[in-house]
């Protein structure tokens, strides 16, 4: 007799996290209007949006902390309202209010974390990856912002979550701490953690996500890889100059096609189809009428650009 084949259990090959048509409304305000998300195991997806967007709300929601008007979330194949016991264990969550007590000693409160999970990090290998080695035995209170935040992703980390919701992790680290927690979200991804994080740095997010979902008034504008949203061609030639060029000018000596912009006083940018003839011809011009033209290269759009045109807004406006 043959025996049956193994049953193979669904919740194991869901994708950590499946969002579909989400809705959450406050009153007659529509929060979040139907977002469509999936995050695989082992990537990083990130989340951008204005303020405002919905972005905290959907993550939320995914933390099981609050319940949607419509729609489908499932948590590592669960249902993070309903489930939420079963899935408290096997997610890690990072708390913007930070969630440690006050009054107890950095490594007190990690280690008190460490001992509820079955299989925990090391706390003290934790805090020396995320620099708090020295204030192992100061009071929570006495910690500085950067600090805090950085114990409470220690918090999030060290029962080994499976899937880890962090907003906006890195807001007010300084650089160097910002480093430490990049690298420790790479470790976590390759050891098979998915991460869904929100941010306000685009710079962040064009480090660490496999996927970026840009949101705006509670809808997804955006989404895919970073390179399916900038596209991999050159698209444009950037230089600096005396600002408030006329740029008209310098379009009447290219050919038809181009396009031309001052982002910033004294920043342009040309776009077009970027040849050597198109460069030589936009220096040509600017040698005419006297500018001396700095910083001159070709380049393709950024996460910036495509953050700007599909939100109209620069990323912290
Ligand atoms: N409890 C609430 N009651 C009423 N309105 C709310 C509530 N929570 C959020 N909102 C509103 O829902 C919208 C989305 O808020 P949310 O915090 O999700 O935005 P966000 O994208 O995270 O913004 P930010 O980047 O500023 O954190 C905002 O207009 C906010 O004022």
């Amino acid at each position: 007799m043959t025996s049956a084949p193994p049953r193979q259990d669904p919740a194991s090959a869901a994708p950590a996290l499946e969002i579909t048509g989400l809705v959450r409304r406050f009153g007659d305000f529509v929060a979040v209007d139907g977002i469509d998300l999936t995050l695989p195991r082992g990537k990083i997806l990130a989340l951008l949006g204005p303020n405002g967007a919905g972005k905290t709300t959907t993550v939320e929601i995914c933390e099981g902390f609050a319940r949607p008007d419509a729609g489908h979330v499932r948590v590592l194949g669960l249902d993070p309202w309903r489930d939420s016991a079963a899935l408290r264990p096997r997610m890690g969550v990072m708390l913007q209010a930070g969630g440690a007590h006050a009054s107890a000693k950095v490594g007190e409160m990690l280690a008190l974390i460490a001992a509820c999970s079955a299989n925990p990090l090391s706390p003290k290998w934790l805090l020396k990856t995320l620099g708090l080695s020295e204030v192992t035995n100061t009071a929570v209170r006495r910690l500085s912002g950067g600090q805090a935040q950085r114990l409470s992703l220690a918090m999030a980390l060290v029962g080994r979550p499976e899937i880890l919701f962090l907003d906006e992790p890195t807001a007010g680290m300084d650089p160097q701490a910002r480093h430490l927690v990049w690298d420790l979200l790479k470790a976590a991804r390759q050891d098979g953690v998915a991460v869904l994080l929100t941010t306000h740095l685009l710079d962040e997010a064009e480090l660490l996500a496999d996927h970026v979902v840009i949101v705006d008034n509670g809808r997804v504008v955006a989404s895919g890889s970073l390179a399916e949203l900038i596209g991999g061609e050159s698209d444009h030639l950037a230089f600096s100059a005396i600002s408030g060029l006329n740029l008209d000018l310098v379009l009447t000596a290219l050919p038809h096609g181009y396009s031309a912009a001052e982002r910033e006083p004294g920043h342009y940018r040309i776009y077009g189809d970027i040849t050597p003839t198109a460069m030589a011809t936009v220096t040509a011009w600017c040698a005419q009428v006297g500018v001396l033209v700095t910083d001159l290269r070709v380049g393709q759009r950024s996460l910036d650009d495509v953050y700007l045109e599909l939100t109209g807004r620069k990323i912290r406006a």
